[in-house]
């Protein structure tokens, strides 16, 4: 008898946009990602389950989900008692569910001691040793809300329209390409620190900023390493 695999959507919900990908027996069969517009859903293919990993403002993405009928598992916090892996807040569900995913996924990549960058919204950092236990992180803003909190915070650095951000890390001679080559700076100085601070741990960096800090810094990338957690999550018993 041949037995019929179930497919999942995964959802990875940021806080600036959604991420999908449509699984069978762990395989993509289509991906994509779309902002938080009450149409989403329509958008978004047929699966056997859905799952939502969410660290967006609460409900958010809940809510578009309901809205669709689609009978959604919703992933708001961390599993505290995931087997083999070891966390290190006092309370794990105030750790991003996004981040400790990003772990689960970076582990399947690489084994050893593992430095898991994720640069989103937030640009976070987290520490995972060769046994799977949590060791910390940072958060840091992520590239754009750097740059805009900037802007949003002084009178005079502005986005002026008529200044160009060209992909550069030099010092800049307009006002917008002082902000955006410093803010590209300051992450490749992190990386490079990283680096020189934690020579056993292997480096990989995932999320919408990370393709351009991965390359420039060498550094590997991967692209969706919080739906590639979800994965290894729904490999497992998690959705039985
Ligand atoms: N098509 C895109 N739409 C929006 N942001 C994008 C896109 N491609 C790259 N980015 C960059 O990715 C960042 C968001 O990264 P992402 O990992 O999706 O964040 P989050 O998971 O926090 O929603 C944005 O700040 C932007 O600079
Ligand atoms: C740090 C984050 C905002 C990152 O979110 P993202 O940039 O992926 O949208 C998210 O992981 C979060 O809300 N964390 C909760 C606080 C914590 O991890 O301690
Ligand atoms: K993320």
């Amino acid at each position: 008898m041949q037995v019929k695999s179930v497919s999942v959507l995964l959802v990875d919900a940021g806080n600036t946009r959604l991420k999908w990908q449509l699984r069978e027996g762990g395989e993509i069969q289509t991906a994509g990602f779309a902002g938080y517009d009450d149409r989403l859903t329509e958008t978004l293919p047929a699966a056997d389950k859905v799952v939502v990993a969410s660290v967006a403002a609460s409900g958010r993405a809940e809510a578009l989900f309901a809205a669709a009928g689609m009978d959604t598992v919703i992933l708001d916090h961390c599993l505290t008692d995931y087997p083999h892996f070891q966390h290190c807040y006092a309370d794990p569900t105030r750790l991003g569910v996004d981040r400790w995913l990003a772990m689960l996924g970076a582990r399947r990549a690489e084994a050893g001691a593992l430095i898991v960058i994720d640069a989103g919204t937030a640009l976070t950092v987290d520490w995972l040793s060769a046994a799977d236990v949590h060791e910390g992180g940072f958060i840091l803003p992520g590239s754009e809300m750097a740059a805009n909190t900037l802007f949003a915070n002084t009178g005079r650095v502005r986005s002026y329209q008529d200044e160009e951000n060209r992909d550069g890390t030099k010092p800049g001679q307009d006002t917008l390409s002082c902000v955006r080559n410093g803010v590209r700076y300051q992450g490749l100085a992190l990386v490079s620190k990283l680096r020189s601070d934690y020579p056993q741990h292997s480096l990989v960096i995932t999320g919408g900023d990370g393709q351009w800090l991965a390359d420039s810094s060498g550094v590997r990338y991967c692209p969706d390493l919080v739906l590639d957690g979800m994965d290894s999550l729904c490999a497992g018993s998690f959705l039985a």
